[in-house]
């Protein structure tokens, strides 16, 4: 059976895709056939006569399955903003009939499916429906990437306190040091592996210069899936 992860983060910009890239590269080492999603990504530029946005083409590159663009990425929205907002501007409506076939889809194809959201966990899809609802109704396993910097504390355990009362599994989280600068790392990580109550699966570096082999900064050992 297809094994899911949904990455999700304490804000935007704070390294999921860095992260989703570490995980799916320690899932190839270990001969496990993996698909990248990236379901709605906002902020895409138009390539080779396509909407195509970073993330996804990461998540695409990192995948051991040969996948189309729009097999990881269904919802390409051109503005970088919410996707609520970038949807209107598109006059898109985000259909998540669509997100359940490309998850459907990848499902079929690969043996580990990791999904990328945007922004935190409760990012508005439109008025009336958050990225949150679609991952509850999938019962997505999900993994919580901390961006280790000042209030990071209170959006983790925000994030946690929310992933739980919407009925999911927090099944680890990633420490990830974007801000070289920031005070009290260490304590920051003591902190949020006493309090998350979900295994620390990988701790990534600020990475000043080369980012493209970071597998060996996770512990998939430490990921119980069932
Ligand atoms: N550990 C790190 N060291 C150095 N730079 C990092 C690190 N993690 C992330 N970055 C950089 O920070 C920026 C944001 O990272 P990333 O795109 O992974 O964030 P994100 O949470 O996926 O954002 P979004 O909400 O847009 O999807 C990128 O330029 C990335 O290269
Ligand atoms: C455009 C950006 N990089 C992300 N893809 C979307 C971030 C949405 C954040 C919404 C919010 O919580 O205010
Ligand atoms: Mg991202």
């Amino acid at each position: 059976m297809t094994q899911h992860l949904f990455i999700t983060g304490t804000d935007t910009d704070i390294g999921k895709t860095l992260a989703a890239k570490a995980l799916l590269q320690a899932f190839n080492q270990a001969g496990v056939a993996t698909a990248g999603f990236k379901p709605i990504a906002a902020g895409c530029e138009m390539t080779d006569g396509e909407l195509k946005n970073s993330d996804a083409l990461t998540l695409q590159n990192a995948s051991s399955v040969k996948l189309d663009y729009s097999e990881v990425n269904p919802f390409a929205l051109t503005a970088p903003l919410s996707p609520h907002l970038a949807a209107k501007l598109d006059h898109c409506d985000i259909d998540e009939a669509r997100l359940d076939a490309g998850l459907e889809n990848l499902s079929a194809k690969a043996e580990l499916v990791l999904t990328e959201g945007a922004g935190g966990w409760l990012v508005p899809l439109s008025d009336t429906r958050s990225l949150n609802q679609w991952v509850a109704k999938q019962q997505l396993p999900v993994v919580l990437v901390v961006g280790i910097k000042l209030g990071c504390l209170n959006h983790a355990m925000l994030s946690k306190r929310v992933i739980e009362a919407d009925g999911l599994n927090l099944v680890g989280w990633i420490a990830n040091h974007v801000d070289p600068n920031a005070a009290c790392q260490q304590q920051n990580i003591d902190y949020l592996t006493e309090q998350l109550g979900a295994p620390l699966l990988g701790r990534i570096p600020f990475l000043d210069g080369d980012k493209s082999q970071l597998a060996h900064y996770i512990d998939l050992s430490k990921l119980a899936l069932c």
